[in-house]
């Protein structure tokens, strides 16, 4: 699904940072991948290149086969949006939206036929185990649930890749758990989880680890 070669993240500065120097790794389709590392080693500015929200200086990203490099804007923004996902650490969603609506949002930008998002929404917030609050505002929710219902979201057009920033970071070890058991069940034979974390725990769930330091992101040996 993901194959990284010696990519690089030069930022031109002044002065010049070079955060992330060489990232070698592959992630297949059917695997949960954790990327660990300490503050400032490039975590996040890998992530962003994964997302294809920033873009390499140098090496080669292919994504789902595509290489991501030879891509014009229109085409790399519409890869992002059919297949990848994204979950933050905060559960970003709309406040005066329902659940259902909140879950839907992405599939209005896909052009997917309104009479198909709820049905699709439906699915996906079942499949969070949150089938009895479909209608209930956000604020009414557990901040467990409310991280549940963010990734339904980034579900709900079932994306080949889903990359999760500290999807744990603001949970007590209960809603830990359940997304971590959540994010366990969404690694299937088509798709692949990234999971950005500090937290042992959920490396510890990870098949692999992919750790970086000073810019240079490898696997680790298992
Ligand atoms: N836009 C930018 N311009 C210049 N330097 C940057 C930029 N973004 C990040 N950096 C630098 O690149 C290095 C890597 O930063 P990055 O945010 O990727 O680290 P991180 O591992 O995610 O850290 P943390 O765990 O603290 O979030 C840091 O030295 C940072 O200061």
């Amino acid at each position: 699904m993901i194959a990284l070669n010696e990519v690089g993240r030069t930022f031109p500065g002044p002065p010049e940072v070079a955060a992330l120097r060489d990232a070698t790794f592959t992630v297949d389709a059917g695997e949960m991948v954790a990327i660990i590392g300490p503050s400032g080693s490039g975590k996040s500015t890998l992530l962003n290149v994964l997302g294809l929200l920033d873009e390499p200086t140098s090496g080669t990203y292919l994504l789902n086969g595509v290489d991501t490099g030879k891509l014009k804007e229109r085409s790399r923004t519409a890869l992002r949006a059919t297949t990848l996902g994204f979950v933050f650490q905060s559960a970003y969603v709309v406040a005066h939206l329902d659940c259902m609506a909140n879950v839907a949002l992405p599939l209005t930008h896909l052009g997917v036929p309104r009479k198909e998002r709820p049905v699709l929404a439906e699915a996906a917030l079942r499949s969070v185990g949150l089938g009895h609050r479909l209608h209930a505002r956000p604020n009414t929710l557990s901040g467990g649930e409310r991280q549940r219902v963010a990734i339904a979201r980034a579900i709900v057009h079932e994306p080949r890749v889903l990359l999760c920033d500290e999807p744990t970071g603001n949970l007590d070890s209960e809603n830990t758990q359940a997304v971590l058991d959540l994010l366990e069940n969404l690694v299937t034979g088509d798709r692949a989880v990234v999971v950005v974390t500090h937290e042992n725990e959920v490396a510890d769930r990870a098949g692999r680890t992919v750790k970086v330091v000073d810019g240079h992101a490898a696997p680790l040996a298992a």
